[in-house]
């Protein structure tokens, strides 16, 4: 008899760290550990919340009862590596170095690769990233910027968005290797990529200033002023970044990260609460227009997912805006856990090997033209 294989998944994003224990398919525990604003920004720099979070998730394994020497395997969401194709990696010691340094940027999920190693590495079993937000598969005209040195990239909920595409694809009756969908994941940040034929040929760079504000992020800012504000010398570095990634979008206008909060104001008559989320709105579906653009109008859905999807005034404002675009599918939070467990197994099982990170012998970085590694 085949055996059952346990894995366990985490999930560190900006505003939560999930988990999840799983026996084969099965998921058999999942939380989401919501951490504060006042608890985090104990934290000077990301990786400083390393001990916290992982001292905080292994408490609650050990609250449900789950004895972790029966894993495994452990699995994380990959953070800000060098740019590198989809696939599950096995966490090695370049990876470790380039998630602790922030190779790309510093982003919660950096702390996945290095909290599924440090629990693995005492329990003897292997740890993998996933799909981790620097999965670049843009085509080469994306990249363009207007200043060459500053070249775009593709920084994205990588993971969720490939597993709703996938699971749009399935739900319109064609392989996600056919399908032309406009994925749209909005969390603590929001990515919108256009996905055609299984590859996400453009996204905004949901971390680093690209795309629609968000809970915690201000997006596309208008530059020239941005300039001026970094070179009037009443900012330090960290404090404008600060502006742009975590005390940006709604935490900027509304002092809160939490869309629930959100909408309780505006149902208690706050018009200044409804101005910002729809403006939020508003933001999210002109890039969602531009998307459009880039699949030249052939477009088989438009897929909302991430928490704010649950917000159902929020969806609203966005389908009545881009309707005329295609069919909206809504799929509200996201199957992330489930599908860091599923890239497991399929290496666990011997299905695919676990790939080398990084993914050139050099160690330098890649990129693509249309899809092809140059
Ligand atoms: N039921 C809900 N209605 C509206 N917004 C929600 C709901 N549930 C979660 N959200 C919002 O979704 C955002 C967090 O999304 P999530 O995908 O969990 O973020 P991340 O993974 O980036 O931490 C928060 O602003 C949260 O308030
Ligand atoms: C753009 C990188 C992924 C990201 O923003 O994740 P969170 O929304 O979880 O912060």
């Amino acid at each position: 008899m085949q055996q059952t294989l346990r894995v366990l998944v985490i999930n560190p994003g900006s505003t939560s760290t999930k988990i999840g224990v799983f026996d084969g398919e099965h998921c058999i525990f999942e939380r989401s550990i919501k951490h504060s604003i006042e608890e985090l920004s104990k934290y000077k720099r990301i990786i400083d919340q390393y001990a916290f979070r992982k001292q905080i998730l292994l408490e609650q394994l050990d609250y449900e009862g789950i004895n972790i020497s029966k894993l495994n395997a452990v699995c994380a969401r990959g953070g800000l590596l060098r740019p590198i194709e989809g696939g599950t990696y096995e966490v090695n010691e370049i990876m470790l170095q380039d998630l602790k340094i922030g190779h790309n940027g510093q982003h919660a999920s950096n702390l996945g690769g290095i909290i599924a190693y440090e629990i693995a590495s005492g329990l003897n079993i292997p740890s993998f990233i996933v799909d981790p937000v620097v999965v670049d598969e843009l085509h080469e005209i994306a990249r363009v910027s207007g200043v060459p040195e500053i070249p775009r990239k593709s920084i994205f909920h990588a993971l969720n968005q490939k597993a709703a595409a996938r699971k749009a694809a399935n739900e319109l009756g064609k392989d996600y290797t056919e399908a032309n969908l406009i994925v749209t994941h909005m969390g603590g940040g929001i990515t919108i990529g256009a996905h055609k034929n299984g590859q996400v040929i453009d996204v905004n760079n949901g971390l680093h200033g690209d795309g629609p504000f968000s809970p915690e992020r201000a997006g596309t800012t208008p530059v020239g002023d941005l300039v001026s504000m970094c070179f009037s010398g009443q900012f330090y570095l960290d404090e404008v970044m600060k502006k742009l990634v975590g005390g940006g979008g709604l935490m900027a206008y509304l002092h809160t990260n939490d869309a629930i909060e959100v909408e309780h104001r505006i149902a208690g008559g706050d018009n200044y609460a409804a101005h910002i989320y729809d403006a939020m709105a508003y933001q999210v579906s002109k890039e969602i227009g531009s998307m459009g653009t880039v699949l030249a109008g052939k477009v088989d859905a438009i897929v909302l997912t991430g928490g704010l999807a649950y917000g159902k005034k929020f969806v609203q404002l966005i389908t009545e805006r881009v309707d005329w675009i295609a069919d909206t599918i809504v799929y509200p939070g996201e199957d992330e856990l489930q599908a860091l467990n599923e890239g497991t197994l399929r290496v666990l099982r011997n299905e695919e090997p676990a790939k080398e990170y990084p993914a050139n012998q050099n160690g330098e970085e890649c990129s693509t033209v249309n899809g092809e590694r140059i």
